[in-house]
């Protein structure tokens, strides 16, 4: 058989995964986003980040169908998030994991039950196989045995972010969205939880959306960043092509003391 040309052929187009065209959002007259575009593509880390009240919460809620924009097309795994029926929306949703900002769990329920919570509204396993399954994602994300059975007031802020992480994985999804997931914890703990997000990316497949503050962490794992500002996504791509885009907010956050900060630290020889 012959070989393929390497010089002919092309690499096969990256699969978008989440399309976003021409979002509009509006909170009574107070407009968030206006005519924002962004892709993302299958098997990607992308970071998305922006100054405070730029819309990336927004924007994730949006995506995942919480909010309803004023304008625009959504498009998750192909089908539109917007216009569809309630069936085909709930079917799209068990193909995503969300995390929100606080971890959003239920104060009631122990970690364990906090991960059955989904699969209970999703899947119909039965108590024995939900358990089993529900103990696996636990331990997935790297907390102890005995976090199982505990409550989320129980745990250090650490914890309940990994916990609300195993709960966005309940259902195997496709996608997991991650907001600011490193927000509040010590370097050391956020690096870990870099790490853990990296490495559960590659194991499971998954796309990560992760809206992030931390410069360390889109060194660290992302594929690319999205900036939002201007009520837009103002640029896409790599770490490196952030530092040739000519606008003030994203000069001083790649290029200030705490971009230099976390370059040196990415870098093997310490400089920046
Ligand atoms: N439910 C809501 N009702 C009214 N205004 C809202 C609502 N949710 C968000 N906003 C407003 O939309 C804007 C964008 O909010 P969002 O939380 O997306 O910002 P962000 O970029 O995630 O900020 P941060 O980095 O501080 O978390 C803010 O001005 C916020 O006050």
């Amino acid at each position: 058989m012959p070989e393929p040309d390497a010089q002919t052929t092309p690499p096969p187009a990256p699969e978008t995964i989440i399309r976003v065209r021409g979002l509009v959002t509006r909170f009574d007259t107070h407009t968030v986003h206006d005519g924002l575009d962004l892709d993302v593509r299958r098997g990607e880390i992308i970071g998305v980040v922006g100054g405070s009240g730029t819309g990336k919460s927004v924007l994730l809620r949006a995506i995942v169908g919480l909010l309803n924009p004023a304008e625009g097309q959504i498009e998750v795994l192909g089908q539109s998030v917007r216009d569809t029926s309630d069936d085909d929306y709930r079917r799209l949703r068990r193909r995503w994991g969300v995390m929100f900002q606080d971890g959003a769990l239920f104060s009631s329920l122990t970690v364990r039950q906090n991960v059955e919570a989904p699969m209970r509204e999703q899947l119909h396993l039965d108590d024995a196989l939900r358990e089993t399954l529900a103990g696996i994602k636990v331990r997935m994300v790297g907390l102890p045995e005995n976090a199982q059975v505990k409550y989320p007031s129980e745990l250090s802020g650490g914890m309940r972010k990994r916990a609300g992480f195993a709960r966005s994985i309940a259902l195997d999804p496709e996608i997991v969205f991650l907001d600011e997931p490193t927000a509040g914890l010590d370097p050391i703990g956020a690096a870990a939880f870099d790490t853990l997000i990296k490495q559960l990316q590659a194991a499971l497949g998954l796309t990560v959306f992760l809206v992030t503050h931390d410069l360390d962490s889109l060194h660290a794992i992302c594929d690319r960043v999205a900036v939002l500002a201007d009520k837009r996504v103002l640029a896409v791509g790599t770490m490196r092509d952030m530092l040739d885009v000519d606008h003030p907010w994203v000069k001083e956050y790649f290029h200030g003391p705490r971009a230099r900060a976390a370059t040196a630290s990415a870098r093997p020889d310490g400089r920046a």
